[in-house]
């Protein structure tokens, strides 16, 4: 057979031709993919989750492959009843304001493991692919576990625990960024009462409900637990904002917090409620919600800037004597921490002292252990509050960390992770959480996991790891104020921040002393002012003595000249700490 030789000229030509039809082929994968991409933008909508399509079909894939990895709560449940702390997260569901945002779900909790997907873009800023961050809990709650089921694995056993009597203590904190659910697990009536089937849910509703069933039964603990026979159950609530404790039940007069002795810490001017029912207990606790200082942000309309306190006392009704307090504290917005560079010198200060108080909680907490020497709770009013949460061996802690689902909120959901993971990494038993933390598993604690589940463009996966979180100890960085994420901290700015907090600390200690004095002042001279109007009633009547008169007067002028001379010199400390504030929150800045 002779073969025909094909000339140049026909190559060229079928050349052209197969690059015709290639591209032609690609056009129509391309528009295939366009197509099938609107469908599934389509699909996510419907199914409230409108963010990138790509990343969240990054992330139903991951979720696909790690399903079977799902455990119920009921399994190796925390461990409250041996065990001194639990720790967990409850994730919410994303909102409207980011599903306007186009945000998308970036959070996956199977428990006990809790994931962030962040999203990110190849420096060819086409390829897609997520970072997997996942830590190990004692419970990790999604957005579809009711609360009666957080209360039952997180407080339950607390309220079991201090109706117990024997001076039980337990304290339950609620722990997160603004917006992710703090006060709505924690128990923010003032929110719960529009939704009123929403009530019977509410962690708090569940806990009134709780603790007078248990305390109607007084077979359940003996003689020495408490029972509506022979305890009282009285509330107590607080706030601790802006360097004062205020009386959320008591028109939020001013209390102090002391340290008698023999290291009680006392709060002095509290008022105590007593409650006979539930109706009553949520009562106070609706009206102490209402008097809690907020304001709007972005993430939420009401976000707390307090630290709120909860406290719920058992006394014995013969001798006063406490038998049992359970603390629930709905702390304010850990990413609060980060205003310390604002020209606004209230959200600076404020800001400062939020950070200082968190960073204190942490490590507090970490002590709880008991093999520790030292708890550093005088670091901040809110841990000397809870001393005895911390140094008492007959108490137990359970902290919720709440995170936002939205992809927006990634940072701050990897520092509110990190913050509960660090708490946990040291107080665990040899034996805590056997059930919940196998060693074999396969996301293993605070674990970063890089692998792109699919490269939504065709170039090749990322091979060099390169998550900054890795490298540096980023939350105490977030927490100490350094917005900047940089990971560049060093000493002197960590010497910086100190130097911050403390001179806030002292402002606050300042601002307390004048206003102490000033309030005095007034008092006193209104008495001396009713002194003078009697005085000088008595000067102009018939029957008088004006030598008296004469020097009952000048040493009431002395007096007032004095108290004056004083509340200057108060003055003048006060507005040079205010000085010292803005110059250095100005170096600060540079
Ligand atoms: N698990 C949840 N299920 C449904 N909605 C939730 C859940 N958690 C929070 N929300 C809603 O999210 C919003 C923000 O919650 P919440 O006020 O509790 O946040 P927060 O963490 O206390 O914020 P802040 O620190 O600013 O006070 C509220 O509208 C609340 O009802």
């Amino acid at each position: 057979m002779v073969r025909k030789s094909i000339s140049a000229t026909d190559q060229t030509r079928l050349r052209i031709e197969k690059m015709e039809a290639d591209r032609e082929e690609r056009r129509r994968r391309q528009e295939a993919m366009r197509i099938e991409r609107a469908a599934e933008e389509k699909r996510n909508v419907a199914q409230v989750n409108p963010g990138d399509v790509d990343f969240i079909g990054l992330v139903r894939q991951w979720r696909e492959e790690h399903s079977g990895l799902a455990r119920s709560h009921t399994e190796g449940s925390g461990g409250l009843s041996e065990d001194k702390i639990c720790v967990c997260v409850r994730k919410r569901p994303l909102n409207e304001k980011e599903r306007k945002k186009r945000d998308h779900d970036a959070v996956t909790c199977l428990h006990p493991t809790a994931t962030v997907h962040s999203a990110k873009l190849r420096v060819d800023g086409i390829s897609k692919y997520l970072d997997h961050h996942s830590f190990r809990f004692d419970h990790a709650f999604d957005e579809e576990t009711t609360t009666e089921e957080v209360y039952r694995c997180t407080a339950k056993p607390l309220v079991d625990w201090v109706c117990g009597g024997r001076g039980a203590r337990a304290t339950v904190f609620a722990y997160g960024q603004t917006g992710s659910g703090k006060t709505y697990t924690m128990g923010r009536i003032q929110q719960m009462v529009a939704a009123d089937n929403a009530l019977s849910a509410h962690p708090i509703f569940t806990c009134a409900d709780d603790i007078f069933e248990t305390l109607s039964d007084n077979t359940l603990f003996g003689d020495e637990g408490c029972s509506l026979e022979n305890a009282t159950c009285s509330i107590a609530i607080f706030e601790i904002y802006g360097g004062r404790i205020q009386d959320l039940l008591n028109n939020r007069n001013r209390l102090k917090v002391l340290e008698d002795g023999k290291g009680e810490v006392i709060i002095s001017g509290l008022e105590e409620f007593e409650a006979t029912n539930p109706k009553q207990f949520l009562a106070m606790i609706e009206k102490g919600h209402t008097n809690r200082t907020t304001h709007a942000t972005e993430a939420n309309d009401v976000s707390s800037r307090s630290h709120a306190i909860c406290q719920i006392l058992f006394r014995d009704k013969n001798n006063g004597k406490l038998k049992g307090k359970l603390s629930l504290v709905d702390l304010a917005g850990s990413e609060r921490g980060n205003d310390t560079k604002s020209h606004n010198r209230q959200r600076r200060t404020e800001s400062a002292e939020i950070n200082t108080s968190l960073l204190a909680l942490k490590e507090c907490i970490r002590a709880i252990d008991g093999k520790s020497q030292h708890v550093p709770y005088r670091q901040s009013k809110l841990t000397l509050i809870l001393k005895d949460c911390f140094v008492s061996r007959n108490a137990k802690t359970a902290m919720i960390a709440t995170l936002s689902p939205g992809s927006s909120s990634s940072d701050h959901t990897l520092n509110t992770l990190r913050y509960a993971d660090r708490i946990k990494e040291n107080v665990v038993g040899d034996d805590f959480g056997k059930e919940t933390c196998p060693k074999k598993s396969p996301m293993n604690r605070g674990q970063t996991n890089k692998s792109p589940l699919k490269n939504v463009s065709n170039n090749p996966p990322p091979t060099k790891a390169n998550d900054r979180f890795d490298e540096y100890d980023e939350l105490d960085q977030i927490l100490d104020g350094d917005d900047d994420n940089d990971g560049n901290d060093t000493d002197d700015e960590a010497y910086r921040r100190e130097e911050f907090s403390e001179t806030v600390q002292n402002l606050y200690e300042e601002q307390e002393r004048l206003l102490n004095l000033h309030m005095n002042i007034i008092h006193e001279n209104a008495e001396l002012l009713m002194e003078e109007n009697k005085l000088l009633s008595s000067v102009q009547g018939d029957d008088y003595d004006v030598d008296e008169y004469a020097m009952r007067l000048s040493e009431i002028v002395d007096r007032k000249t004095e108290m004056v001379e004083n509340l200057r010199e108060r003055l003048l400390s006060f507005q040079g700490q205010l000085k010292k504030e803005e110059e250095l929150s100005k170096k600060h800045s540079h």
